[in-house]
């Protein structure tokens, strides 16, 4: 396929199953291009479309409606091209319990006719200790290590990946986005699916946010926090009877609201310039013990859909950004 080809096209897509009671759209006119050596997330709540759109890159199964080409290959038509280009994560049942990581690597090393060598894979998934330790063994972490590994053995063009670091601790989770992102580098690309914004803000460089099969944005994460939840909140607390006539209209502010709790006024504002409010806060407020949030991903999902990941009503109006690290800031400290 010529480089300026995607490496991934989806036209159109939809996919129904037969149901009890009547069809089931998994997905429903999906269209998307994953550029060559991008690290390209699908990212959507359970649910969303996210197995049965790699299932359908995979070859594994027939889109109802629509065109899907990998590397300008036909999945389902054009097997043998696929198979040698592209490599998905196998399932856990791939797995042989009996084998060492090593014996299985070799194994799997065995089906490709210019495979990566264990030790190489043993390395970049970061799985040396490891290396002489039955399947059996291993740790949920280390077992979807090595998953991925099986993978990159075939020293695939593209790589794809269903929602790869489920059960990793924070620092498998590292290594995995570095043999990722090592991946990548080396020329290659990823498509993989996640119900973790942190991950796709992390790792991707660009997502679609999948909603009932559908998706309803595209682009580089930073992008689509500027375009759909441009805005920040913070949470704060002043005096009983403080005076916030000096915040209402001002700074960006988009949304205020205040109650009493223990003696002070617990303060919630949303603002498109959190540095203006903060200038404010530190000064004649005397606002005490301020947190700032980021609004992410996750507040891009529930302002294009009205529903949280959870599948919530997303009015919820204040919390949109729980997730990301809160920046605690004392107004006495951002005013000296
Ligand atoms: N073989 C099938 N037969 C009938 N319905 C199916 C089948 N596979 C998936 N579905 C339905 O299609 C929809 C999308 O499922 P899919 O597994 O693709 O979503 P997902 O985003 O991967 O979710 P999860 O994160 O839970 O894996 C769901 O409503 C699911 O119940």
């Amino acid at each position: 396929m010529p480089a300026h080809d995607p490496a991934i096209l989806f036209e159109n897509v939809t996919k129904r199953y037969p149901g009890p009671h009547g069809e089931i759209s998994a997905i429903r006119g999906i269209s998307l291009t994953v550029r060559h050596r991008e690290v390209f997330g699908l990212l959507g709540p359970n649910g969303a479309g996210k197995t049965t759109s790699i299932e359908t890159l995979a070859g594994l199964r027939h889109p109802t409606e629509g065109k899907v080409l990998v590397l300008g290959f036909d999945p389902v038509g054009q097997r043998d091209e696929i198979r040698k280009h592209v490599a998905i994560q196998p399932q856990q049942a791939a797995l042989f319990e009996q084998q060492t990581v090593a014996e299985l690597l070799r194994v799997w090393a065995s089906f490709y006719p210019a495979p990566d060598t264990p030790d190489a894979i043993i390395a970049r998934m970061g799985l040396q200790d490891s290396r002489n330790v039955r399947v059996a063994k291993l740790s949920g972490g280390q077992r979807q290590r090595l998953l991925v590994g099986t993978a990159l053995i075939s020293r695939p063009r593209v790589l794809v990946l269903d929602e790869p670091s489920t059960g990793l601790d924070p620092n498998a989770r590292q290594d995995l986005w570095s043999a990722i992102r090592d991946f990548r580098k080396a020329g290659g690309t990823v498509l993989l699916s996640t119900h973790s914004m942190e991950e796709a803000e992390a790792l991707c460089d660009r997502v679609a946010i999948l909603h009932k099969g559908a998706v309803v944005a595209c682009g580089a994460p930073a992008d689509l926090i500027a375009e759909h939840a441009p805005e920040r909140e913070l949470h704060f607390s002043i005096p009983t009877g403080g005076d916030l006539t000096l915040l209402r209209n001002r700074a960006g502010i988009t949304q205020l609201s205040a109650h009493d709790v223990d003696g002070r006024t617990q303060v919630t504002v949303r603002t498109t310039d959190s540095d203006a409010v903060v200038g404010l806060l530190a000064g004649p407020i005397g606002a005490r013990n301020i947190q700032i949030k980021e609004a992410g991903l996750e507040a891009v999902f529930r302002r294009l859909t009205g529903t949280d990941f959870d599948g919530n009503d997303g009015i919820r109006g204040t919390d949109d950004a729980e997730r990301v690290g809160a920046e605690h800031v004392d107004a006495e400290s951002v005013a000296s």
